[in-house]
């Protein structure tokens, strides 16, 4: 057998996607840098085992592969990127092509498609997790069209399907498939925020056990906040440890971890003047909570923040609405921030398809999204906050985001997602915002100038010359 197309990296990802892709009836050539690797996969593809061309160099993997060739590298993002890239150069034809589906910088990506002109390159966001991988994951194509039209057959049959469309679109070129899977990844990144913030109130504040907490999820499941993050929010609540029978989730040290994507997508919006206040939030508290020992130290010194919140003050009704809202807002800031690098970069990333593609088999999928996509293709200009189904979500859950954040500060329940989510909502309100103070300001000590608001051609306040 011939193979249609080619893997490189048989990690957690790459074998999943390679299983995935032979599934589909497309018999696929890997190789792995580890070779024993490589014949451990083989040997346990079972079934799919003659669909599957193990390889043990890269003239072997390119030699198996059928002309124009397409190669998927499945490595860690960065320099292994680039390795292969290197070593695959010199043995491909000029219309084969490298498709990098790790987590790259898409600035790399960009760098990439224009550096390489002696093969093809596309630059594709996966998501989905190892489950995804191997039984539907969402796919975020960037880079030269016809490339992926050539791919795509591949890759929409493996990706998951809602209501039998596949997830899986081209968004433009270069980087823009890296640059949305990193604002999925952001977005993902609040999500998950405001989810551990719901759920410190429950713990620390209604004092819940983990069942009761996982039971509340998995209630909130069958709402407006049906999604992926929210079921398995549910289940890892409700876990026992295998080791001591205990509440897996008591166990895990609060620390969380963090590979790059978030903060890549936090420095890309200060870049781009976006405003993405939930999703930086987030991100900045991966960062806090690092300081595990700095925390203790903290807690010792002025005694622990989170404290009990009389019951009749706090609901579940008013964490699930505000949590709505909460998510309204985070993503609001998600698609805005697509459209300004769209405007940006000189991409046409097309706002309702990135929704569509993100209903189904990636880490955000959730009901919610496809009124999302409903709301984009209705008007992709207008922030989605605007869209009368979302305007919805937040007239009703606004109220309760704000009683939540407001009782969270009094009795010390950090909410950094949840709060500057409602800061955002409140400064895209109010049309008369603070900002002319910080004009006077900048124009006081540093004759930096402002625009007035009638319309008088003189920038500058009665104090110039004044300041320094
Ligand atoms: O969409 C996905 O499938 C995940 O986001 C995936 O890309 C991965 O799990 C990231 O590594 C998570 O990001 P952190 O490791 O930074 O949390």
């Amino acid at each position: 057998d011939t193979a249609q197309i080619g893997l490189i990296g048989l990690g957690t990802m790459g074998s999943a996607l390679a299983l995935n892709i032979a599934e589909k009836g497309f018999p696929i050539a890997v190789w792995n840098r580890k070779t024993q690797v490589t014949r451990d996969f083989h040997d346990e593809a079972g079934e799919l085992a003659d669909k599957v061309i193990p390889t043990e160099t890269h003239e072997e993997l390119v030699a198996a592969i059928a002309k124009p060739r397409a190669i998927i590298l499945m490595v860690p993002a960065g320099e292994p990127v680039d390795e292969q890239i290197a070593k695959l150069r010199p043995l491909l034809d000029a219309d084969d092509v490298i498709i990098d589906a790790g987590n790259a910088n898409f600035h790399d990506t960009n760098r990439r498609v224009r550096e390489i002109d002696d093969v093809e390159f596309l630059g594709i966001g996966v998501s989905g997790g190892e489950a995804g991988a191997r039984h539907g994951p969402a796919i975020m194509g960037g880079g030269k069209k016809e490339l992926w039209d050539r791919v795509s057959h591949i890759l929409e049959a493996i990706a998951a399907k809602f209501e039998g469309e596949p997830c899986a679109a081209w968004m433009g070129r270069e980087g823009a498939g890296h640059f949305v899977k990193a604002v999925h990844n952001g977005i993902e990144y609040a999500d998950m925020q405001m989810i551990a913030e719901a759920y410190g109130v429950m713990r620390d504040g209604m004092k819940m056990a983990p069942d009761a907490i996982g039971d509340t999820f998995a209630r909130f499941n069958e709402g407006a906040l049906k999604s992926y993050l929210i079921e398995i929010s549910s289940t890892v609540t409700k876990a026992a440890d295998t080791h001591t029978g205990q509440p897996m989730i008591d166990l895990i040290l609060d620390k969380a971890g963090q590979k790059g994507t978030g903060r890549w997508t936090a420095i890309e919006a200060q870049h781009l003047a976006a405003p993405i206040p939930a999703i930086e939030a987030a991100v900045v508290a991966r960062n806090l909570s690092s300081r595990v020992a700095a925390r203790r130290e903290g807690e010792d010194m002025f005694g622990a923040a989170p404290m009990e919140i009389p019951s009749e003050m706090i609901s579940d009704e008013m964490l699930e609405r505000a949590l709505i809202a909460g998510k309204v807002l985070c993503y609001a800031q998600g698609f805005d921030m697509i459209a300004a690098a769209s405007a940006q970069f000189g991409w046409t990333l097309p706002l309702p398809e990135i929704a569509k593609v993100w209903r189904e088999g990636c880490i955000i999928r959730s009901a919610m999204l496809d009124d999302m996509a409903a709301a984009l293709a209705e008007d992709e200009d207008r922030n989605l906050m605007l869209a009368p189904a979302f305007a919805r979500h937040l007239r009703e859950g606004h109220v309760a985001l704000r009683e939540l954040v407001a009782i969270g500060a009094r009795f010390g329940h950090p909410m950094p997602a949840l709060s500057s989510g409602l800061s955002y909502f409140d400064t895209m309100r109010t049309a008369r915002g603070t900002a002319n103070m910080i004009q006077a300001q900048r124009d006081y000590f540093g004759e930096h100038g402002f625009e007035r608001t009638d319309g008088i051609e003189d920038a500058h306040g009665p104090w110039h010359g004044h300041g320094v």
